[in-house]
């Protein structure tokens, strides 16, 4: 019988299977940053280990970054970073870290430089690690006493997750974007949806999507539960690499892409689980609730609790964000607009946001931030930071801002933002901060009017 991507992937990194016992997996790839890196070297100090591959270790310092750049205030965030560097110089590892060209979200970083690429098993001690899926290899998040296992022999022991194919067929119509499919995806299937599972995305709309948009994808594939997200690589991906400073060069270069283009699933393979989605059906797509399965069409309204899979879920979200049932979600004001994160803050993003606040003003606080130091300065190349600021906008260095309440870029309590990012939980953002998910497209023309909009209402 033929091999899912998945598997195929998976059987090439097994190093040892023992009957009952999770497969121990090489990983090729170790990503790590400052908030769950700090017991692992502790417990590689007590137990007199070094890092076992040190090249295939690479640092970033992006959660706890202020990215208005000066020292950090708070404690507990200061104290995590001095430990990454003072960790990395220990261990010999390679740290960006804040003030270096290649400092950024560890998730965005990899990628850039063709760290990640297709085949490979990628780990971090990051739930978001999904995104590098997109190149088609096996990439997760672990937690921090995995962490320290991988960082002392590069191996991994897990067991093997079910597959499940998302056929995404058709074509995702004129301004709909990546972030629009992937809401509706988990609105459709939950955030338990794909638990247990590596998700395949597949299909006509999934292949025509840029590298960027297949990471946006990816990344959001933790957010309906599943263990990891792929997609098969091919043109589009090697053409991404090609060039990049990790990526194999001249005889090794066509080796790899004759390797990569082995990595699809079989015509006879079976996955375990199949859903199938029509792009062409979609529309905008914002949240409404406090998880992001709580999604629906920008034109539509915000659902009544019964009509929700959870009614239960559905009325504690409401009250939480301040939200009746029935109001048209075009009607719902927003005082704060983020463009950025590991989802959506790549140089595509923020020329489709540019492209939308070009010639206009914003009129709620608006935050836009690299998700590199590089894309910051490829935006500027480009010269987008200069529409952003014309527009009113800010524009800041790298790191995860807004993401998550980890860093000064916050909500205050109450206030309801726009947000490209990933997670709409309770005090995301900030305690009592609200907050709708959207594409950068939606974001920025929120950002023009004051309430949720897509680029064609203005
Ligand atoms: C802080 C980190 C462990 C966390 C994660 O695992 O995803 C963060 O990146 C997030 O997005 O919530
Ligand atoms: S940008 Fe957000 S989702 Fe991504 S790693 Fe940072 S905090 Fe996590």
């Amino acid at each position: 019988m033929g091999r899912t991507l998945a598997e195929k992937v998976w059987e090439q990194h097994v190093v040892r299977r023992a009957e009952g016992e999770p497969d121990l997996l090489y990983i090729d790839l170790h990503l790590i940053h400052e908030v769950t890196s700090p017991q692992a070297f502790d417990g590689l100090r007590m137990a007199g280990r070094s890092v076992r591959r040190p090249e295939l270790t690479i640092a970033t310092e992006d959660h706890n970054v202020p990215t208005v750049r000066g020292p950090i205030d708070d404690p507990v965030s200061r104290v995590q970073v001095e430990t990454l560097r003072k960790n990395c110089a220990e261990f010999g590892v390679r740290l960006h870290p804040m003030g270096d060209a290649g400092q950024g979200v560890v998730h965005i970083i990899g990628p850039q430089f063709g760290l990640t690429q297709p085949g490979m098993t990628i780990v971090c001690g990051d739930s978001h690690t999904s995104t590098h899926g997109a190149f088609g290899g096996i990439a997760f998040g672990i937690g921090t006493s995995e962490v320290e296992h991988v960082l002392a022999t590069q191996t991994l022991p897990a067991y093997r997750p079910k597959t499940m194919a998302i056929e995404v067929s058709g074509e995702l119509p004129f301004g709909v974007t990546a972030k629009d499919l992937i809401l509706a995806i988990i609105a459709k299937i939950g955030t338990g949806g794909g638990q247990g599972h590596i998700i395949e995305y597949r299909g006509e709309a999934i292949r025509k999507l840029s590298m960027e948009g297949r990471m946006t994808v990816c990344n959001m594939s933790i957010e309906a539960g599943a263990r990891a997200g792929m997609i098969a690589p091919d043109e589009t991906t090697f053409e991404y690499l090609k060039g990049r400073p990790h990526a194999p060069s001249g005889a090794d270069w066509d080796a790899a892409v004759e390797y990569w283009k082995s990595l699809v699933t079989d015509e006879d393979a079976v996955f375990d689980t199949v859903v199938e989605i029509d792009a062409s059906t979609l529309t905008p797509f914002v949240t409404w609730g406090t998880n992001p399965g709580q999604g629906a069409p920008l034109g539509t309204s915000v659902p009544n609790p019964e009509d929700t899979p959870d009614p239960a879920a559905a009325r504690r979200a409401l009250e939480y964000m301040g939200l009746a049932a029935g109001t048209p979600l075009r009607d719902v004001e927003v005082d704060t607009v983020f463009v950025g994160s590991c989802t959506n803050g790549r140089l595509e993003d923020l020329r489709a946001a540019a492209e939308v606040l070009r010639g206009r003003k914003v009129v709620t606080r608006t935050l836009i931030v690299p998700g590199s130091m590089l894309v910051k300065l490829q935006a500027e190349q480009e010269g987008l930071d200069e529409v952003f600021k014309a527009a009113g906008a800010e524009w800041r260095e790298a790191g995860c801002s807004m993401c998550l309440g980890m860093n000064p870029d916050t909500l205050a309590p109450g206030e309801r933002s726009a947000s490209t990012s990933n997670r709409n939980f309770e005090g995301r953002q900030g305690k009592g901060g609200r907050t709708h998910l959207v594409s950068p497209q939606v974001a920025a023309a929120t950002a023009v009017t004051g309430k949720l909009t897509a680029p064609a209402d203005l």
